[in-house]
């Protein structure tokens, strides 16, 4: 199979003399139309290599370089410059390029360098494990949008440190995967990772589990002692019992330095839950040290494709594959459970087209759902619950006391609410 080069040049005689004469010589060559469509295709792994011509102004590329190698160290980098300037060339390199040309480029000794650099055992091995286990690791959180990146960008500087991290997002959006990615990625991850689902268990046995017990002969060491130099994971942090909450808050804050990482989660607005004084707001300020969002996968359908196509490889191999219509119907959807929603749809798309490539017709299911939100649009939890808050409001004729004691909630969570519906006249 021919090895497929990207090449980003302005250039066009340039561009197209590389065009000719690497396909000239046995590579398959796509050209990118700019940087961010680039970052996309390169984050996808769709290349063996990528040519990179750049001007003075290094700056965007730059940020490319140092994107692409946060999700693959190992993919041939190679920059072409008409800058005379030597700084063009030393930044290239520190952002992670592996060879730098000058330009007008000779073309024979861009063939032998990206040769060189394929053939280079040293990478080709972590590259080809890499679409196997670091990429199951590594892209699969993320996808390749801006809000998916810098969300991957901050967990790699969560990982690197050991300050606590809280991952917030919907349910299914991949929340305890990257909770383990961080940990696999950080210097702890020969230690334990150890994780608590604290929503479902009762305050009681999230004491023990957290703490220990130590009833007469039996005695069994807490999730705190457990996780010593790895990772505490505590999932849906918000449904943590009040008084456990002091606790832990107290466990924590007892020595100098927490002798783990505490990485939290959470589907709910915690600052509200504090508001209502369901959550301490100390404990809070303590869990958010970095505070990382995975946006809701209906506010990534641009990369949905990518992410789709990644899934399926992950699911059946790189023979799956899915037509452009069907990929328009997934897009049309409001994913509610996120990725975890969306993998189960495509593992019951496989078993229903058992075997021929995806269309619309093996989502035949989603449509109900689709033809429902053309009539009636399907809202998430936070906007209905500002239609009902609203609606209440019209009611009682803006009386914000009688209001919070309807809702059951404080005045000071109604104030609020009513701070983040902004001023709209009721
Ligand atoms: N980026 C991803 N790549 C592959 N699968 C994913 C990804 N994100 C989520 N999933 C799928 O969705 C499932 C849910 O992921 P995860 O449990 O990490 O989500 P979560 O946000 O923690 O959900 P919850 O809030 O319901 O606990 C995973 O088991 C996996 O099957």
């Amino acid at each position: 199979m021919k090895q497929k080069i990207l090449l980003i040049e302005d250039d066009t005689s340039n561009r197209l003399g590389i065009v000719r004469s690497l396909s000239e010589v046995g590579f398959a060559v796509s050209v990118a139309s700019n940087l961010a469509n680039a970052e996309e295709d390169v984050l996808a792994r769709r290349f063996d290599a990528v040519v990179l011509g750049v001007s003075r102004a290094f700056g965007k590329a730059s940020a490319f370089i140092r994107a692409v190698r946060v999700y693959d160290p190992y993919l041939p980098i190679v920059v072409l410059t008409g800058s005379e300037e030597i700084e063009v060339a030393v930044d290239a390199v520190r952002c992670g390029a592996d060879n730098v040309l000058g330009k007008p480029v000779e073309f024979e000794a861009l063939s032998d360098t990206l040769r060189t650099l394929l053939a280079d055992e040293a990478r080709k091995a972590p590259r080809a494990a890499g679409r196997n286990q670091a990429r199951r690791i590594e892209e699969r959180f993320f996808g390749t949008g801006p809000a998916a990146r810098r969300c991957l960008e901050l967990a790699a500087q969560a990982a690197a440190g050991s300050a606590p991290v809280l991952i917030t997002g919907e349910t299914g959006t991949g929340k305890g995967l990257l909770a383990k990615w961080i940990h696999q990625k950080s210097s702890r991850a020969n230690r334990p990772f150890v994780a608590l689902n604290c929503s479902g268990l009762p305050g009681k046995l999230v004491r023990t589990e957290l703490f220990g017990s130590r009833s007469g002969a039996q005695s069994k060491p807490g999730l705190l002692a457990q996780a010593a130099g790895g990772t505490l994971f505590l999932d849906e942090i918000g449904d943590l019992d009040l008084a456990v909450q002091g606790e832990l808050l107290a466990a924590l804050s007892a020595r100098p330095g927490v002798p783990f990482q505490l990485i939290s989660s959470t589907n709910r607005q915690l600052d509200a839950l504090v508001g209502a004084g369901y959550f301490l707001p100390e404990l809070l300020y303590f869990v958010s040290g970095s505070v990382l969002r995975i946006p809701p996968l209906r506010e990534r359908l641009r990369e949905l494709p990518n992410i789709v196509r990644f899934l399926l490889d992950e699911l059946r191999g790189p023979q799956a594959s899915i037509g452009e219509e069907a990929l328009a119907t997934l897009k049309g959807y409001h994913w509610p459970g996120n990725l975890r929603e969306l993998k189960n749809a495509l593992e019951q798309g496989l078993i229903v087209s058992q075997g021929a490539p995806l269309g619309p017709e093996h989502f035949n299911w989603l449509k109900p759902a689709l033809k429902a939100r053309g009539s009636h649009p399907l809202l998430t939890m936070s906007e209905i619950k500002e239609q009902h808050i609203a609606a209440v409001l019209k009611r009682a004729s803006g009386d914000v006391n009688a209001v919070a004691s309807c809702l059951g909630i404080s005045r000071a969570t109604m104030y609020r609410k009513l701070k983040q519906l902004g001023n709209r006249s009721w």
